[in-house]
Order: structure tokens, then C-alpha cells, then sequence
């Protein structure tokens, strides 16, 4: 059996990084993912003024409850959307002006529901292209707080930011939602939230935030269940082989551990203990028809191995995929069938067929750190798989490449 130590959650530093920011006191996080998001969102808080300190295992970050320290800041997100939908939300509750920008396809990337949002709690955001994308210019001048409806059916990281918010506004947040995708997400949310002593509750489709600000803490990440799943598909593809993640059992936050469940469903042997789950191979792996609206960073995960199911693999309710780093339907259908596998797509779902993927074939991954770990994994039975650009790991986990290397070759 074979035991891999998966980096951080990218969802979960993110969250500590926003709310140690906000907390009164210092907070230290221990194992926080180093990735490009990450590095960017620490860097985004320094320029807006915070004190961010970093050494191997632990982020040192000193709260400032009244808001960034800088009057001014040009912050750059880079490629991440928990950046650059998380950090100007933070912003708005301090005082000063503050232009965010991101990559090319972070601003192509929606966040109309939270700017329409934030305005209409009275903050002063423009935007200096395109309405609902980035470039965005903050006018901060604290946040009164009050009742919003929001709708969160593209992307959770608008509820997300909005109720991280809630604590740091003078009179509480009632946020009452629409429609919403990536649930989990949110449940991720709420608990770190009241870890850094907010209070918030949920009745019904109303989440009620009240105005208690956040209180610094020590604060352990959890490896990064999206992350592993790349490891667990590859050992349930792979007959005779398994493998263990420590530190994802079942108290993790990440409601992307569950594609283990998916696994279980193809016919893989899934046990998930106290502090650690293991996925073995049973030799088989069926066909199936699921839903992926929760999970749907592991959607691209599932297609690269869907092939080699013994029936159809059918993924639904997963139309936000398109709106990620790249359009993931449109990229996954794209490789599959340069590697000669019969593909449907509909606007919210694929359809992949057995087969035998065959090479020598040329990954186009359009920028898009999923497709490369996904189709590494396809990879592993199908000789000739390269990438046109294996670097873009980067965003979530830049050694992947030699780790993965190092579980293939370890029995
Ligand atoms: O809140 C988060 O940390 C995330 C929420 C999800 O996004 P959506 O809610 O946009 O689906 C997920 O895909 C993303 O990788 C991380
Ligand atoms: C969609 C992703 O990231 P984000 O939305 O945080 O940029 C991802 O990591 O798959």
C-alpha cells in the first residue's frame, strides 16, 4: 500500500488567509498549501497592507479588524477566483481605494452576482472593463450590513465571500439565496467561520451572519481533497494497486473526499477511517451515471478515466465546469477524442464511452492545472500522453508532477 502526503486545501487556506486577516490578534496556519492561488492571495493581503510572514509550515498573518492597512493598493489575483472574489469583498469593509486585477482568464471569469451584491450594501465598486469582471475599483468605506438576495447558481465563492463578510459589517448580513452550485464549498465556509469565533446560522435558504468580527487563532490546513483525487483514481484504475491519504478521513471539511464515493459506485474498495482514507483497485470498474453539481472539480478526474469503465460514464449538473480555468466539458471531450474515445456534451453534461485511449497524443490543457493532473492518470495506461503545457500544475500544486511520478513508481 502505497502512502501519499497530498499539500494543503487551496479552499481552505484561502478561507484562513481571509479571515486571519480580518481577525483581532495573530493568527499562525500551519501546512498551508504554497501553490500559485495561494502565494497570490497572500501577496494581494500584503499589498493591501497586511503583514503576512512566511516560512516552511506556517503562515504568520497579523489581523486588522478595521480593514487593510494600505490607503491604496494595485492588486494583482492572478489566476485565482477564490482571489479575486474573496479579496475585494474583504477590502470593502475597510477604508481606502484599491484596484484588483487578474489573468486573462480570471477576468473572463464571472463575478456579476457578487459586484451587484456588494453595491447594493452601498460599496462603491466600478469596474474598469466589463461589467461583472475584473478589473474592479473598490471605493471602501466600511460596510453597514443589512439584507441581500443573491444568486450563487454559477459560483459558491459569491455566498462564500459575502458570509465572510458578514461578521466584519456593523449591523449582520442576511443573505437569502436563489440558486446555489458547490454546496460543500459553503460548508467549508461556515464551519472556519465560527473556528475564528463568528456566529452564523442558516434557516432555510437565509444564512444569518451577526456582527461579532473574527478572533485569531492556530489554525492546521487539511490536504487538499481535489488534489487527492488524482492519487485515488489512479490507484483505483490500476489493478493490484491502493493507496492511503492521511489526514483526509471523516471529519475533513472538503466535500470533494466524496468522490471516493464515486469510486465506490465503479467497484473500487473505499474505506474512509478516522484521520485518513484508502482506495484500492478490485480490478473492475463500471460504467455510471452521476451527478457532479457538489464536486465538480473532480468532474475532469472522472472523465480521464471514464474510458476505461466496462459501461458508459454519464457526468450531469456540471455547466459551472465551463466557467473555470477553461471550459473543462469542451477541454475533457477535446482530449478524449484526440485520444480516439467517443464523447457527447451537452450543455451541462458529458457522455464518455469505452475504449482503449490510444497515443502518441498532445494534451491540449488550455491553461488548466485539472486537465493536466486528470489526463496524467489517463496517462498511466496509455503510452504517448505530453502535455502543451505540464507547467500549469502551478496553480494548485506545483511539484505534482515529480510526486506523481514517485507514487507510480512506488508498488
Ligand atoms: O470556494 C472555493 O474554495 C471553491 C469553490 C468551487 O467553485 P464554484 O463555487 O465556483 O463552483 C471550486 O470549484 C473551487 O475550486 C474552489
Ligand atoms: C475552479 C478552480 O479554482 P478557482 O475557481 O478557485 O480558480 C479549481 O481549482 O479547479
Amino acid at each position: 500500500m502505497t502512502v501519499i502526503d497530498i499539500p494543503g486545501s487551496k479552499s481552505v487556506t484561502a478561507r484562513a488567509l481571509f479571515l486571519a486577516a480580518a481577525a483581532e490578534g495573530t493568527t499562525t496556519l500551519l501546512r498551508p498549501l504554497v501553490s500559485d492561488d495561494t502565494e497570490g492571495f497572500a501577496e494581494g493581503l500584503a499589498a493591501l497592507g497586511y503583514a503576512v510572514r512566511r516560512e516552511p509550515g506556517a503562515w504568520h498573518i497579523e489581523g486588522r479588524p478595521a480593514g487593510p492597512g494600505a490607503e491604496t493598493a494595485d492588486v494583482y489575483c492572478r489566476d485565482g477566483a477564490t482571489t479575486a472574489r474573496f479579496l475585494p469583498t474583504l477590502a470593502a469593509a475597510g477604508h481606502g481605494t484599491y484596484r484588483f486585477d487578474a489573468s486573462e482568464q480570471m477576468r473572463r471569469r464571472p463575478l456579476g452576482p457578487l459586484t451587484t451584491a456588494l453595491r447594493g450594501l452601498g460599496v462603491d465598486l466600478r469596474h474598469g472593463g466589463e461589467e461583472g469582471h475584473h478589473p474592479l475599483d473598490v471605493h471602501a468605506h466600511g460596510v453597514k450590513g443589512g439584507a441581500l438576495t443573491l444568486d450563487a447558481g454559477q459560483s459558491s465563492q459569491y455566498l462564500t465571500a459575502l458570509l465572510m463578510l458578514g461578521p466584519l459589517t456593523a449591523e449582520g448580513l442576511d443573505i437569502t439565496v436563489t440558486d446555489l452550485v458547490s454546496e460543500p464549498y459553503v460548508e467549508i465556509t461556515l464551519a472556519m467561520m465560527r473556528s475564528f469565533g463568528a456566529e452564523v446560522r442558516r434557516e432555510g435558504r437565509t444564512y444569518r451572519v451577526a456582527p461579532t468580527g473574527y478572533r485569531a487563532r492556530t489554525y492546521g490546513i487539511e490536504p487538499d481533497a481535489s488534489t487527492a483525487s488524482y492519487f485515488f483514481a489512479a490507484a483505483a484504475l490500476q489493478p493490484g494497486r491502493s493507496v492511503t491519504v492521511p489526514g483526509l478521513g471523516t471529519g475533513a471539511l472538503q466535500g470533494d473526499l466524496a468522490f471516493v464515493d464515486v469510486l465506490r459506485r465503479m467497484g473500487a474498495d473505499v474505506e474512509i477511517g478516522a484521520d485518513a482514507t484508502t482506495v484500492r483497485s478490485t480490478g473492475t470498474l463500471r460504467g455510471l451515471t452521476v451527478t457532479m453539481r457538489d464536486i465538480s472539480d473532480t468532474m475532469p478526474t472522472l472523465a480521464a478515466i471514464a474510458p476505461f469503465a466496462e459501461g458508459l460514464v454519464r457526468i450531469e449538473d456540471v455547466a459551472n465546469t465551463r466557467v473555470k480555468e477553461c471550459d473543462r466539458l469542451d477541454a475533457c471531450a477535446e482530449n478524449l477524442r484526440r485520444l480516439g474515445i467517443t464523447v457527447r456534451t451537452g450543455p451541462d453534461w458529458i457522455e464518455i464511452h469505452p475504449g482503449t485511449p490510444a497515443g502518441p497524443v498532445e494534451i491540449a490543457t488550455h491553461g488548466d492545472h485539472r486537465i493536466v493532473m486528470s489526463f496524467a492518470v489517463t496517462a498511466l495506461r496509455t503510452p504517448g500522453v505530453t502535455f502543451d503545457d505540464p507547467g500549469c500544475v502551478k496553480k494548485t500544486f506545483p511539484d505534482f508532477h515529480r510526486v506523481f511520478d514517485t507514487f507510480v513508481r512506488t508498488p
